[in-house]
């Protein structure tokens, strides 16, 4: 206690502190908070525009191949249930992991359950579908906008499960397209009843239905408008997808050049990962086209692309296509209109549109012509962009009309085969052209997908929760060089019985007092068990904590000492910090409940710097955060279980976690951890502040961060939006 008042007046508010401190970065904080508000500010916007009063959805997926999932449904009454939070978190949309799986879901499943219904949300149609599979044929579909545009898929498939009988083989089967069973939030589906199920999936479908109502209105209005566009010069736009997902084809009249309106719905991944998320049996249909026609000269084209065959593997993923491009004669270029097709991002232009048919490709903005914008340009090529591409093969076929009429029964033709690596580019006379087919096949390694999203799409579970990938992240932090910390300048401290002086033993060592030599403060050493622990993860540790050095989330930590015999093991050496850990302080001395406050916004504040670095705890509880009395300030220890860029996962001992209560349920459950895991882990601290030091404030955020649904509790920034009103 006198420490701790003692500490008001003689220290500056720990905030400042934190700013003034050298090693502090308060950029990457920043820079994370931006990216989160702009979403919820984009988000909000949306809600308001379109009235939106009870509930809405969002929801993307992150991924190519169907391993990341991001979906959310948050109803603004649900948050009606936490005393007070209510009025404290607006109506918010909140973007969180549901699961994450590294490989199909379907090898998650038990045999003894069965498919009730499934959840499709589509980006490109717009539309969610609802399919219940335990009445016959069953299928709802509701139009919907997609709040966040920044992020966003095509298609995102989603089951619900429960326990009974036998899983349908269409579920097993890696290629269905049907996985991640995301609607409870976790893939944990057995702890749930059948009826609980049902209930929820009665709530998706409530909450979905009065979003479609909300959003009827402004999708009426959003036609309206294409419509007031359409002028003279009508060219008619059909799109269409996958009869699967959008049984409406979608016609507008346009004038050609309104690319901003039909490129604001061609989201990052809308091409790409609309060919992966369908299901096999839906091959015969091309899975994406654009249908052009142009009534004034009655030339009209289609270009059509579909996966034929994909698979990932933990090197590399793998795509076979068949692309085409069909006009019903040729074209006459005498026109200066152009249709471009527009990705607001590179890496998903090269990557949806590389074997599309080009005649221009303009890098700087991103944007292919597939007419000539020029009377005299009269060739199109083919383009692959090189970068993206680990190995590619594609036959071409090219049909031409005969240059003198459009008898398309005599076509010339060619044919073109591209069996190297390297870029290959070929111009036909676009004046006479009829057809384009392409098949072939491409592969992406995992250091391309880095070079091309920043992150691995597979992995990282930071940025699909809205962490942004501030410069550049190393892909590993293998190459960290560790200090080696001489024996000799380390002193141990003696006991009066002449053992070391230990301060802490946990179940991987012991943690020994000691000072060192240049160091002014004690120093601890971290002396690991000889066996159970081996140096790969000795290393690890070290590797992150070196990583996360000067940033004032991990006490100072200076290197590695060699054991000198070889019964005995390394250890990590770091600079003493605090009065001891949350627990010891809980125990030990009695702060006030503003104090304790204090202390859970420090603890936010580390854990969201830790994240912002795209590392997860994985092991938040309270003997791992030491508190300093003087400062209030908190530091996190034991980074053994941490992970960096992704997410961590216990193998095959979900029995033996029974105990380990603060560990999130889909953790439990085997599912690998996200950053909402670590929240989860928060939340049950919040609960053992709130019983050994009566901080009944804490009851309401400890409630939230605990929900069994990773997709129902809040993010960092939300829970540090509400610790400033407590
Ligand atoms: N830098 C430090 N400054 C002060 N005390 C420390 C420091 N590092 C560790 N301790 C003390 O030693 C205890 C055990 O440390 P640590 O959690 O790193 O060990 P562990 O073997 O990994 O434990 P666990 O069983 O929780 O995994 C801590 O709870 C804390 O009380």
């Amino acid at each position: 206690m006198d420490v701790y008042y003692q500490s008001k007046i003689l220290n500056p508010p720990n905030e400042e502190r934190m700013k003034n401190s050298d090693g502090f970065q308060p950029s990457l904080i920043q820079q994370n908070l931006q990216c989160f508000n702009s979403l919820r500010l984009k988000a909000l916007k949306v809600m308001q525009s379109n009235a939106l009063t009870r509930s809405t959805v969002s929801g993307y997926s992150s991924d190519l191949l169907q391993n990341t999932h991001q979906y959310r449904i948050s109803s603004n009454t649900g948050t009606g249930d936490i005393p007070g939070i209510s009025e404290v978190v607006p109506k918010k949309i909140r973007f969180l992991i549901v699961s994450y799986h590294s490989e199909p879901i379907c090898e998650q499943l038990d045999t003894s359950t069965q498919m009730v219904g499934s959840i499709s949300v589509s980006t490109e149609t717009q539309t969610v579908t609802l399919s219940n599979h335990s009445e016959a044929a069953t299928q709802t579909s509701y139009n919907w906008i997609p709040v966040a545009t920044e992020v966003s898929a095509t298609t995102i498939s989603t089951s619900i499960q429960t326990s009974s009988s036998e899983v349908s083989d269409a579920s097993r089967s890696p290629d269905s397209g049907l996985h991640a069973v995301s609607v409870n939030g976790t893939s944990s589906q057995q702890q749930f009843s059948e009826d609980k199920i049902m209930v929820n999936f009665q709530k998706f479908k409530d909450a979905l239905d009065s979003m479609h109502e909300s959003l009827k209105a402004s999708i009426e209005q959003l036609k309206q408008d294409v419509d007031r566009f359409a002028n003279s010069r009508s060219i008619e736009y059909i799109r269409s997808s996958s009869d699967l997902f959008d049984p409406v084809n979608i016609k507008y009249n346009t004038p050609l050049d309104t690319e901003d309106w039909y490129s604001a719905k061609d989201d990052f991944y809308s091409t790409s990962t609309n060919n992966y998320s369908h299901d096999k049996s839906n091959a015969d249909t091309p899975e994406y086209f654009y249908s052009i026609t142009d009534s004034s000269t009655d030339l009209s084209a289609t270009s059509s692309y579909q996966t034929l065959e994909s698979y990932n593997s933990d090197e590399s993923e793998f795509y076979s296509f068949k692309s085409s491009y069909e006009s019903n004669r040729s074209y006459k270029s005498d026109k200066s209109e152009y249709i471009s097709f527009k990705s607001p991002d590179k890496s998903s232009t090269s990557y949806a549109h590389y074997y599309s048919i080009d005649s221009d490709y303009d890098s700087s903005s991103n944007q292919h012509f597939l007419s000539p914008t020029d009377a005299n340009e009269h060739s199109i090529s083919l383009q692959q962009n090189q970068d993206i591409i680990s190995s590619h093969h594609t036959s071409v076929d090219v049909h031409y009309a005969n240059s003198s009429n459009n008898d398309t029964s005599s076509c010339e033709h060619d044919t073109i085969n591209n069996e190297d690596y390297s870029s290959f580019e070929k111009e036909f006379d676009i004046r006479n052209l009829v057809t384009i087919n392409s098949f072939g096949h491409f592969s992406l390694d995992n250091s391309t997908m880095l070079s091309m999203f920043g992150f691995d799409p597979r992995n990282s579970p930071f940025v699909p929760c809205g962490y942004i990938d501030i410069g550049h992240l190393p892909e590993t932090l293998n190459s960290i060089v560790l200090q080696d910390i001489k024996r000799s300048d380390i002193r141990y401290e003696i006991n009066d019985d002449n053992s070391y002086n230990e301060i802490g033993r946990g179940s991987f060592g012991v943690v020994y007092l000691a000072s060192m030599k240049n160091i002014k403060n004690k120093v601890v050493i971290k002396e690991f068990h000889h066996h159970g622990v081996s140096w790969e993860d000795i290393e690890r540790e070290a590797q992150i904590l070196s990583y996360l050095k000067g940033q004032d989330i991990t006490p100072n930590f200076l290197g590695v000492l060699t054991p000198r015999k070889k019964s005995r093991n390394y250890s990590l050496v770091q600079e003493y910090y605090g009065h001891g850990n949350v627990e010891d302080i809980y125990l030990e001395y009695d702060l006030p409940p503003d104090a304790w406050i204090i202390i859970c916004k420090n603890i936010c504040k580390s854990l969201f710097q830790i994240h912002c670095n795209h590392i997860l705890f994985n092991d938040l509880k309270s003997d791992n955060i030491l508190v300093d009395l003087n400062t209030l300030d908190i530091r996190f220890i034991d980074f053994g279980m941490a992970t960096f860029r992704k997410g961590m996962r216990f193998e095959g001992c979900s029995g033996s976690l029974g105990e380990c209560l603060f560990y999130a349920p889909e953790v439990r459950e085997g599912c690998f951890s996200t950053p909402q895991s670590d929240i989860y882990s928060l939340g049950f601290l919040f609960k053992q502040i709130i019983k050994r030091a009566n901080v009944y404030q804490l009851f309401p955020l400890y409630n939230s961060c605990t929900k069994i649904q990773a997709i129902d509790r809040p993010t960092l920034p939300e829970i540090m939006e509400i610790l400033d009103t407590l």
